[in-house]
Order: structure tokens, then C-alpha cells, then sequence
């Protein structure tokens, strides 16, 4: 992708991603989240992303950010990720020091949106950053170089947040929960997510498409009864792919939507049951 420029110092899997002349990323609403992210970015409050993985969280603000031809800048939150991993840090190059920029810092100055990912995952001393950056003030703490920095005019900052993945030990503070602007997600409604599906994988079988997603609809309700993961719109996308890419229909589902959740033999047993029952037996 020749307009993404990855970043590997400082930050891993950091992805700069300019708006492009091209179309803007495919993205179907579900609900009114365009209009709320619109009304938000108007008045440049936060926003905080909810819902499960796989739902179009990324899709929806890639969308967005090129619409309101915006950069995007995308963090991946991880557990080893500090606030110097977002602000910055002081490098020796030859005899020198010499700062550089962390991505949210580079966001800040540019006026990008930033997103970062599943911000619960990072050490709790990120959040300690971004609240000046959240309020009235729209202020980054560059604490190494004692001086804060003023947010561009064009900055936002959007994180998401997966609520299921929340343990009393690894949560948001309600503190910094109530700065941002909550959307929420979810899978989305049967025809919604045809119409997704068929649009991603370029299929035009729409029988096929009928019956793939009611099969991971079904798939999707054995959450409830010991599946770790649901059945994503991602991993629909996936199997229609792999239907197009000339695998049958079940040998696709089992690899996009069996294969990647469980090992555990009953619930195998389960989901191939759903998949013969919806798609026929495998090739
Ligand atoms: N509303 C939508 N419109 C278009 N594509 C969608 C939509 N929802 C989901 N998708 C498809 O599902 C894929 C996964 O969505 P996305 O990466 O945005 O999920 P996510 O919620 O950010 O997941 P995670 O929490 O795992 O990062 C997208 O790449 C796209 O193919």
C-alpha cells in the first residue's frame, strides 16, 4: 500500500496512512456512528470506539478519517507499550541525542486523527498522557523535554475498547472513560452483513452469501455456550473470500471460522455441524 508508511522505531506497527485521492474505504453504517463521529469531530471531542473484534471498528474510522480527509494515525496497543513508545524519547545517534517523535506526538502536530487500538492493553502510564489531550486544554505532556505541546487545530484522538476483554485488574479508569465519546458496535444485522460480505469479497451469489452468513450468525450464538471468540464479519469475509479464491463453501468455513477459534473437540463438532447444515457437506 503506497499510501501507508510504517513506522518501526519507537513503536511497533505504528501505520501512517494519508488520505488518498481514491474512494474512501468501503464502510456500510449500522446505525447512526457516522453521524455521532461527524458531531464529534466538529467539536474535536474524543471518541472511544466499543465493541467486539472483528465487528468494523478500524474499517469505520478509515472511513471516516478519509472522509473528513484527515491522516490517520493507527497504534496497536500492547502490554509492553509505554507512554515514550507514544510521545517520544531521546535517541543516541553517533555522539548525539537527539529526540524523535513518538506517533501520537506526530499526530498531534500534524493535525492526524489517532487511534489507538485496544488502549487497555497499554502500561497505565499512557493514560496519564493523553488526558490533558482529551479536555479543554488539547495538550501533550512531552515530560522528557519538561514542556507540553498544543494540539493542532485538526487533531482527534479515538481509541477503542473491547468490552469483553475487561478484567477488574485491566480496565479503563471510569476517569478516563468518561473523556471520550462512546460509539458503540456490534455485529451487524443479518442483511447489513450480506450486503458487507458480498461487497468485500466481490461474490455475486447471493443465495451463497445468504447462506454463509446465516450459517455464521449461527455460529456467532455459540458464544454463549463456551466459545472463547465469536464468529466475526471479518471471519465472514474470510470464508467468502476463500469461496472465491475456488474452495467449497464448507472447507472455507472451517478454515476462516473453525480452525482460527477452538481446538476444543465438542465445539468443533458443533460448528461443523452448523456449517453442513447451512452449506452441505465438504469437497
Ligand atoms: N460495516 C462494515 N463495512 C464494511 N466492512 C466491514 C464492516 N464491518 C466489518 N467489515 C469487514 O470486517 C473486517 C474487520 O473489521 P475491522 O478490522 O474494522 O474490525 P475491528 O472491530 O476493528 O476488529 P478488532 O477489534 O479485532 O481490531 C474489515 O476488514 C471489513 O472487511
Amino acid at each position: 500500500m503506497d499510501n501507508q508508511v510504517k513506522h518501526q522505531r519507537g513503536v511497533e506497527r505504528d501505520v501512517i496512512q494519508q488520505p488518498a485521492a481514491a474512494a474512501a474505504p468501503f464502510y456500510l453504517p449500522q446505525a447512526d456512528e457516522v453521524e455521532i463521529f461527524r458531531a464529534a469531530y466538529a467539536r474535536r471531542l474524543p471518541v472511544m470506539l466499543k465493541g467486539p473484534t472483528g465487528c468494523g471498528k478500524t474499517r469505520f474510522l478509515e472511513h471516516m478519517a478519509h472522509s473528513l480527509r484527515r491522516p490517520l494515525v493507527t497504534v496497536a496497543c500492547h502490554e509492553d507499550l509505554t507512554s515514550s513508545d507514544l510521545v517520544g524519547r531521546f535517541l543516541l545517534q553517533g555522539d548525539e541525542t537527539v529526540w524523535q517523535d513518538g506517533p501520537l506526538t506526530r499526530a498531534v502536530k500534524e493535525g492526524a486523527v489517532c487511534y489507538l487500538d485496544e488502549i487497555v492493553e497499554a502500561r497505565t502510564d499512557t493514560t496519564v498522557v493523553i488526558h490533558p489531550l482529551t479536555d479543554h486544554r488539547r495538550q501533550l505532556p512531552l515530560d522528557k523535554k519538561s514542556r507540553f505541546i498544543e494540539a493542532h487545530d485538526d487533531f482527534m484522538l479515538v481509541i477503542s475498547y473491547n468490552p469483553g476483554y475487561q478484567t477488574a485488574l485491566k480496565d479503563l479508569k471510569p476517569s478516563t472513560k468518561q473523556r471520550f465519546v462512546g460509539i458503540n458496535f456490534d455485529y451487524p444485522a443479518e442483511e447489513i452483513e450480506r450486503r458487507i460480505v458480498a461487497g468485500e469479497s466481490g461474490c455475486r451469489d447471493e443465495a451463497l452469501i445468504e447462506r454463509l452468513v446465516a450459517a455464521g450468525r449461527r455460529a456467532r450464538a455459540l458464544k454463549e455456550h463456551g466459545l472463547e471468540e465469536a464468529t466475526s464479519t471479518r471471519a465472514l469475509c474470510y470464508a467468502a473470500e476463500l469461496i472465491g479464491a475456488g474452495l467449497s463453501p464448507r472447507v472455507a468455513a472451517r478454515a476462516a471460522m473453525v480452525a482460527p477459534i477452538t481446538d476444543d473437540p465438542a465445539l468443533v463438532e458443533a460448528l461443523e455441524e452448523i456449517f453442513e447444515a447451512h452449506l452441505g457437506a465438504a469437497a
